[in-house]
């Protein structure tokens, strides 16, 4: 499989690096840490920009740095997106676009057109940088980007400028690009929904150490990592739409092992969409509910927990009779564990009390 591998040791002034993980490349990965934990430094790595003696960084077979090898950032195909957009104020945003285009007019990977029709910038192309709104300046820095043919899209915090609207305004963009090129995305954010939208891979990191990195329902799901057991601890999943019910405003998308019925506009059977579901929304019952206002209730099984310093309980739960299908977590007091026996390996009802929908593109459409 075509991967971007990455194995940096050492240290940058007194901060120490040890930063390893090889994940697909295709798809976004999201690097994901507390602040200071090394995501930029790892990523100025990955650039060339920094230069770690003990480094190995190779790209889809590619190597850009190994005990031989180290081959500066102006020999990296790589696009690089900044939390500031760093246009020129004094080129039109055509010709900003236009400036880390190859000059060589050969079969380019991502064209002009289509880079501009994705990121909805086609009525800007003529004006001057100054005049455009923080959104707008952003989609042009990660057009140009694009265009500059990289083999890896470096992201670094490209919302953490924004404010709220205007990264909801500009999240759909990124979900479309995800879903257009296939050009591997590397994205640092530390922000748990923009992570839960974007990325399929996760790299997850504290204090310059790169803890685990994998499928992200994978990692947000392992009760060994922090994430399971932080306040806002979550799953998402990608699930298939299966139903629609327009007199009531809700579709039923399914997973392994169990359905979830959500309001949702209408939604094309067929494709798929991005769930999440917080621990703290999932409560166990050994018995249905016979009448209650809660729609999803699932059959799963415990197959591990962690009891936490502050009573509570976080329940690894595999969905359907066996077990087998997705995962999801559950966050119960100790006192309702105890009080309904509750131990691992057992079979139970989840009732979820919320669904989000949280990726509205279908990235394999
Ligand atoms: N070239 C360098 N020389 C010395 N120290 C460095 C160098 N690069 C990074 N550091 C240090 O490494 C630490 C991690 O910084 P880094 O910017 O990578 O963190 P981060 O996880 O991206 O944080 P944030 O989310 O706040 O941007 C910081 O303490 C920083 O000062």
């Amino acid at each position: 499989m075509s991967t971007v591998k990455v194995d940096f040791r050492g240290t940058l002034g007194r901060f120490e690096l040890n930063a390893r993980f090889e994940v697909p490349a295709r798809g976004v990965t999201a690097i994901f840490g507390p602040s200071g934990c090394g995501k930029t430094a790892v990523m100025r790595c990955i650039a060339g920009l920094n230069r770690l003696a003990d480094g190995l960084c190779s790209v889809a077979g590619d190597v850009w740095q190994d005990e031989k090898t180290f081959r500066p950032v102006h020999q990296r195909p790589i696009g690089y997106v900044f939390q500031e957009a760093n246009l020129f104020p004094h080129l039109s945003v055509r010709r900003n676009l236009m400036y880390g285009h190859p000059a060589t007019t050969g079969a380019a990977a991502i064209g002009f057109d289509e880079v501009v029709s994705l990121l909805g910038i086609a009525k800007l192309l003529e004006r001057s940088p100054r005049h455009l709104s923080g959104g707008e300046r952003q989609r042009v820095a990660i057009g140009r980007a694009l265009l500059s043919q990289p083999k890896l899209l470096l992201m670094d915090e490209p919302l953490s400028a924004l404010d709220q609207m205007t990264k909801d305004e500009i999240l759909p963009y990124l979900e479309r690009l995800h879903a257009a090129l296939d050009l591997p995305i590397l994205y640092i954010s530390h922000d748990i929904a923009e992570v839960e939208r974007l990325a399929d891979q996760l790299v997850l990191m504290r204090s310059g150490t790169v803890l685990a990195s994998g499928p992200l329902s994978k990692l947000q799901a392992d009760l060994s990592l922090p994430l399971a057991l932080s306040r806002d601890a979550a799953v998402s999943f990608d699930a298939e739409v299966v139903g629609q019910d327009a007199a009531d405003g809700m579709a039923t998308l399914v997973v392994p092992g169990g359905q979830f019925l959500l309001p949702a506009e209408p939604l094309p059977p067929g494709t798929r969409r991005r769930l999440r579901v917080l621990a703290d929304d999932v409560s166990l019952a050994l018995e249905a509910p016979s009448r209650s206002t809660i729609v999803n209730v699932l059959r799963a099984r415990i197959l591990e927990i962690r009891r936490q310093a502050d009573h509570r309980v976080t329940a690894l739960l595999g969905l359907g009779d066996d077990g087998e299908g997705a995962r999801l977590l559950s966050r119960v007091t100790q006192r309702s564990w105890n009080e309904l026996g509750l131990q691992t390996g057992l079979a139970v009802y989840a009732q979820v009390k919320g669904v989000a929908l949280v990726r509205r593109e279908d990235p394999a459409a």
